[in-house]
């Protein structure tokens, strides 16, 4: 546990996954000593509220902003424009207002006009995540181990990105700061294509003549299954990643798709050597990524929490 609680009072813009589980391991690691949260529906207010998680659960952005030393919205990348909008008057001065889009060019593009000058903004992408959603979905352990990438504009304030950097290390992760272009062009072949790629195999496979809906279900305990669970991501969450990071998929789409056609050639003229050299160095690529440990199994849930703080220092 810190001495000193980083933050006085950290407000969340939405409590599904990622909010839900920022307000889990924050509370956990006493990061702050206040911890609020907005839920829109009724439904969803009373649902926080019974987890006890947070301290309070408001209904309007607005309201949950004011005082706060923290913001963060997590929040669909569509609707950070708009919730800054809203949230700009009511801002503290000195506020750090941050958020944990999959995109971050077009965050900092909608969001940086309406903050106020007296609010450092420094955008944030922790790159862990789940299929689910809601606030049931979030659990303390899902950031440790894992990068979260801050995008701190030209000239923001270094005390302010230092402070995010720390906050973020003691929910477990390790950070590393970029440009929201560059992100977006990583994020585009590492999480953005794969998950296009699942949308499209998964439905491909539901609309094929002669197979079955229930011999989809029956036989896809193999790689197919793998593909069902990234394809059940939430849908809002993710037309908002293809609309708002559409350049860099689609350049990332031009590759793929030219690496597709060499291998559809293997396949059509028997080019055994082609495709075995290919499996060979793709083989490779993933024993490299389990041997440092960046694999989804090998971060240790179990690691005391306790010691988070600590290792990642
Ligand atoms: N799911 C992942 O794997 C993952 C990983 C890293 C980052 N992200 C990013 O985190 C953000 C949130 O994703 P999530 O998985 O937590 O989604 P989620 O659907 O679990 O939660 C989103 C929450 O935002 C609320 N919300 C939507 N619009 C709002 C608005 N205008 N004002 C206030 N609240 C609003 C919803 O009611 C919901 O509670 C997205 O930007 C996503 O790109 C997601
Ligand atoms: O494991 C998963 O379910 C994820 O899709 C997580 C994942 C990813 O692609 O790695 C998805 C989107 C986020 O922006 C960050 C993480």
């Amino acid at each position: 546990m810190n001495a000193a609680p980083a933050f006085k009072k950290i407000a969340l813009i939405g409590f599904g996954l990622i909010g839900g589980s920022i307000a889990r391991a924050a509370r956990q690691q006493g990061l702050a000593d206040a911890i609020v949260t907005t839920a829109r529906s009724a439904k969803s207010r009373a649902r926080v509220k019974e987890l006890g998680i947070v301290d309070d659960v408001l209904e309007t952005n607005a309201e949950a902003v004011k005082d706060a030393d923290l913001v963060i919205l997590c929040i669909p990348v569509g609707a950070c424009g708009a919730v800054a909008q809203e949230i700009a008057d009511h801002l503290k001065p000195g506020a750090i207002v941050s958020d944990v889009g999959s995109v971050k060019g077009a965050v900092v593009r909608d969001m940086a006009p309406h903050l106020p000058a007296s609010a450092h903004f420094v955008p944030a992408h922790p790159v862990a995540g789940t299929e689910n959603s809601g606030p049931d979905s979030g659990f303390a352990e899902l950031f440790i181990d894992r990068w979260c990438i801050l995008t701190p504009p030209d000239g923001t304030d270094p005390d302010a990105v230092e402070r995010l950097r720390a906050f973020w290390a003691g929910l477990g992760a390790r950070v590393e700061i970029m440009t929201p272009d560059h992100h977006d062009l990583v994020l585009a072949i590492t999480s953005h294509l794969p998950h296009l790629i699942a949308y499209t195999i998964v439905g491909t496979a539901d609309e094929l003549e002669g197979v079955t809906q229930s011999e989809v279900l029956k036989f896809s305990a193999g790689g197919f299954r793998d593909f069902t669970r990234i394809a059940a991501s939430d849908p809002i969450m993710w037309r908002d990643v293809f609309l708002t990071n559409k350049e860099a998929v689609l350049e990332m789409l031009g590759t793929f798709n030219e690496d597709l056609s060499k291998l559809t050639r293997a396949i059509r003229r028997g080019d055994g050597e082609a495709l075995f050299e290919h499996f060979t160095r793709t083989r490779a690529i993933r024993r490299g990524i389990v041997e440092i440990g960046q694999d989804s199994a090998a971060p240790d849930f179990g690691r005391p929490h306790a010691q988070l703080g600590k290792k990642a220092e």
